[in-house]
């Protein structure tokens, strides 16, 4: 008879294969594989940290691998990630013994494939266990060592080097390596900061008020998506970075705001929240379906002032006139490069080409939206990546071209007193690494609209 481990490294290979063909790592993706598998909750959070771990550690494990495999050999890509998986969790993990790894794993080669494949898994990882896997020390330089010890693709690690120096990119991608930290951002218009918090203390979480965002909760401990205040939308979650940029839109009731790439909505309720439901939001996305899912985070956290439609940002003149808006947020679609902790597969699937082609739509949609803002108004550009030249160099191009437009200098006095001395605060506007707050890296700056 088969254990429930064997099944449940089953499960964790055919999501790796999956994502690994596909990309997409989610939690939503291992939450339906434990439900059709009828899977215990503590065999989820392990088949969590398998997936989620040997993904995030893939080039390392690649890097032992070589040691141990002819270069030459030809393996069926499931073999590939049966033996990632299972040297993962011999190297990483302390929970379980090596046999019992091996075994297993011999076992799935056996069902999945046949005896041969079954002796190649066994002997490939028989000599893991005898000798260890190799030591980072034996690659000579810096930065390929700093690749290959974090995972993270040679090419990213070299322009972040180039961009940023050394001791910058590696405390980034050593960050990229740990947990994130979990946060909630309250809806103010229903329940206050304090009551939540001591809502959720009294059923024994442990919090901590954001010093980001005076709406933001650090969880510490326990699981806040299983408490009835979730049910009851009376917060929503949201990373510590990401709540900042609606904190530094400079805000007040009654404004007239589009949000012009809004979808899932995370910022576009926050400024809602912000203007305490008077004014009006505008939120578009190019994407129908997302847009509906704007619409719907709207009415689960009661807000009445966002209006949502489908449009591609760069077309929104033919909606709307110039001078239109009081203020303009560009959360633009980008690389994602600061979000590693959380999607641990985006960095083996972008290449360099795509933040040049990222690069060129952020720039396309600056230029077409920003006649829609009135004068005197505050024009917002925030990414969830780490790379200049969808941030710094996208800001330097856009006010070249555009001499009406220049940095809101209040914009560097609201910047938080934790990120005041930062080193991502340049005159473009405000860098936020990994590092800095436990959060995603973002960058986020503010242009102000002056009559010329
Ligand atoms: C970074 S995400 C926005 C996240 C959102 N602001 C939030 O806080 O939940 C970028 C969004 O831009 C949308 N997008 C991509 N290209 C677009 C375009 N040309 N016009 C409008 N939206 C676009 C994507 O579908 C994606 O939902």
């Amino acid at each position: 008879m088969k254990s429930e481990k064997y099944l449940l490294r089953s499960i964790a290979l055919e999501l790796l294969v999956r994502i690994g063909e596909q990309g997409g790592f989610s939690h939503l993706a291992i939450d339906q594989m434990m439900k059709k598998h009828q899977l215990e909750k503590r065999d989820g959070a392990l088949l969590t940290e398998i997936v989620y771990g040997t993904l995030q550690r893939k080039l390392t494990i690649e890097y032992f691998l070589a040691s141990f495999v002819d270069k030459k050999k030809k393996m069926n890509n499931w073999v590939k990630w049966l033996l990632y998986l299972s040297i993962y969790q011999m190297h990483y993990l302390e929970k379980v013994p090596d046999h019992a790894i091996i075994h297993e794993s011999v076992e799935i080669a056996k069902k999945k494939g046949h005896k041969g494949i079954a002796n190649f898994v066994n002997g490939v990882l028989r000599t893991v266990q005898r000798e260890g896997v190799p030591d980072f020390s034996e690659i000579k330089d810096e930065v390929h060592r700093l690749s290959i010890s974090t995972s993270h693709p040679l090419w990213l690690v070299k322009r972040w080097v180039e961009q940023y120096g050394y001791p910058v990119t590696e405390a980034m991608c050593q960050a990229n390596m740990t947990h994130k930290q979990m946060t909630i951002r309250v809806q103010p218009l229903k329940i206050s900061r304090d009551e939540l918090i001591s809502n959720l203390e009294e059923d024994g979480f442990q919090l901590k008020k954001s010093q980001i965002s005076d709406q933001g909760i650090i969880i510490e401990k326990g699981n806040v998506l299983k408490h009835q205040s979730f049910d009851q939308n009376l917060f929503t979650v949201q990373d510590e970075s990401s709540m900042l940029v609606a904190e530094l839109m400079d805000l007040t009731q009654d404004m007239v705001i589009l949000d012009a790439c809004s979808a899932p909505g995370g910022k576009t309720t926050h400024i809602a929240e912000k203007i305490h439901d008077n004014g009006q939001v505008y939120a578009y996305d190019l994407h129908e379906k997302k847009a509906k899912l704007v619409e719907k985070k709207a009415e689960q956290l009661g807000l009445s002032s966002i209006i949502t439609d489908q449009s591609d940002a760069r077309n929104l003149h033919e909606k709307h006139d110039s001078n239109t808006f009081d203020r303009i947020l560009i959360d633009a679609p980008c690389s994602g490069l600061g979000v590693l902790k959380s999607k641990p597969d985006i960095r083996y699937n972008k290449k360099e080409d795509d933040i040049h082609h990222l690069a060129k739509i952020q720039k396309e949609i600056l230029d077409k939206v920003s006649p829609l803002l009135k004068n005197g108004g505050k024009l917002i550009y925030s990414t969830c990546t780490v790379d200049k030249e969808e941030n710094e160099k996208v800001i330097s191009y856009f006010l070249g071209q555009h001499p009406e437009f220049q940095i809101d200098p209040d914009f560097f006095n609201q910047i938080p007193a934790l990120l005041q001395n930062k080193q991502g605060v340049s005159e473009c506007g405000m860098q936020i690494f990994p590092q800095d707050l436990n959060s995603d890296g973002f960058f986020i700056t503010r242009m102000i609209k002056v009559e010329k």
